[in-house]
């Protein structure tokens, strides 16, 4: 029997188990069989599958990826966003590869991944899907194109999608500390209450795995999935923004309906509407700051900033500076949203914000 044979069995067996106490443990012993089956299904069996035209080097501050399905106006976006010509086309399929583009906000070189369309059964190889999931994996964000005069089907089909090969969208990582171990068999606790798994199930999802001897710590009240996902430790866990296009071609009040929709944006790209908003939407989703550096006695450079992560602390920005500043680190000044002077004095541990101005004083 092959993998998607396999697969589809454990599906139809997982939707035919009702799901009550005597029936739990199969369960859970199930998903985690099918988790197997599909990592393997995921791995990049021939040379060939890797897929011409889609190992595009990372570049810039951040990389997005331009998933959805055929003709939702994907190509479109980025002609627009960005100086590349993606051809577009009213037939499905037109993009076949991937094309890169680069958009050019508040200093930040963000690469767009223009991308071939999925459809249902991506994942299990349909198409050109398992190149573009294995795209998608290596991006910070999902842009998740959508047709707004369709259906919410493609959505659902698409989260589906992406679930199945363990792209995990909007949702934090379980808070579960694994650790496999030479021996002592497997010691298992919790730091809270847990409703939705208990020992058993956690040691005969183990013994699925072959895994015998390790430490699990539960730190929040996690299911048997995410306990799945973490040993699986192929997951990614990324920011989607649904972005609705066409919405020329749907009424006010659907305009409205779908705009309320969380993570979501309404946009048209054939009548230029409402794409700056989604540039500001996007910027935020990407966590991305600008922090601008002083000499002594000289004005701040508003024309050249560094491009960082939020959270990021005086620490990483003299690390991208230069990477010996550390070492002569003094002190430095910061001035902005970050302190409650300024300037004000700090250490390396102090967390920056968008805008923040920083002059770093060396021993
Ligand atoms: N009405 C309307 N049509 C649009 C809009 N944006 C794109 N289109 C049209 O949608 C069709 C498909 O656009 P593409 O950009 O080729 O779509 P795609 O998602 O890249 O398609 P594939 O590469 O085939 O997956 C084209 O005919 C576009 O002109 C829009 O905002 N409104
Ligand atoms: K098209
Ligand atoms: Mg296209």
């Amino acid at each position: 029997m092959g993998i998607l044979e396999r697969i589809s069995e454990i599906e139809r067996e997982i939707s035919r188990t009702q799901k009550n106490k005597a029936t739990e443990y199969h369960l859970g012993v199930l998903k985690a069989k099918l988790a197997k089956y599909r990592a393997q299904l995921m791995e990049p069996s021939k040379k060939s599958e890797k897929g011409e035209g889609f190992d595009v080097l990372k570049s810039g501050d951040a990389r997005v990826a331009l998933i959805g399905f055929p003709s939702v106006g994907k190509s479109t976006l980025l002609s627009t966003l960005t100086k590349t010509e993606s051809e577009c086309a009213s037939y499905e399929f037109t993009t076949l590869t991937c094309i890169p583009g680069v958009i050019d906000y508040k200093g930040a070189n963000i690469q767009l991944l223009d991308l071939p369309g999925i459809i249902e059964g991506a994942s299990q190889g349909k198409g050109r899907g398992r190149q573009v999931i294995a795209v998608a994996r290596t991006a910070d964000l999902v842009l998740m194109m959508l047709d707004a005069s369709k259906q919410d089907v493609q959505r659902d089909l698409l989260e589906k999608e992406l679930e199945s090969v363990g792209i995990r969208l909007n949702k934090p990582k379980p808070n579960i500390y694994f650790k496999v171990k030479k021996g002592g068999g497997i010691a298992f606790n919790s730091t809270c209450a847990l409703t939705k798994i208990d020992e058993k199930m956690v040691q005969m999802i183990l013994h699925e795995y072959k895994i015998f001897n390790a430490e699990v710590l539960f730190r929040e009240d996690c299911t048997a999935d995410e306990l799945i996902d973490v040993i699986s430790a192929n997951r990614v866990y990324l920011p989607c923004l649904y972005v609705y296009n066409k919405i020329d071609q749907i009424s006010i009040e659907e305009v409205d309906r779908v705009a309320r929709k969380p993570n979501s944006i309404v946009v048209s790209c054939n009548l230029f509407l409402n794409l700056d908003y989604l540039l500001e939407v996007l910027w935020e989703y990407l966590a991305l700051i600008r922090v601008y550096t002083k000499k002594p006695g000289q004005a701040p450079d508003f024309n050249d900033c560094l491009i960082l992560r939020r959270g990021v602390t005086v620490e990483h920005v003299c690390h991208a500076i230069h990477r010996s500043l550390v070492g002569a680190f003094k002190y430095a000044l910061v001035w902005g949203t970050s302190t409650k002077y300024s300037p004000q004095r700090v250490g390396l541990n102090h967390v920056m914000d968008d805008e923040d101005v920083i002059q770093v004083v060396k021993k």
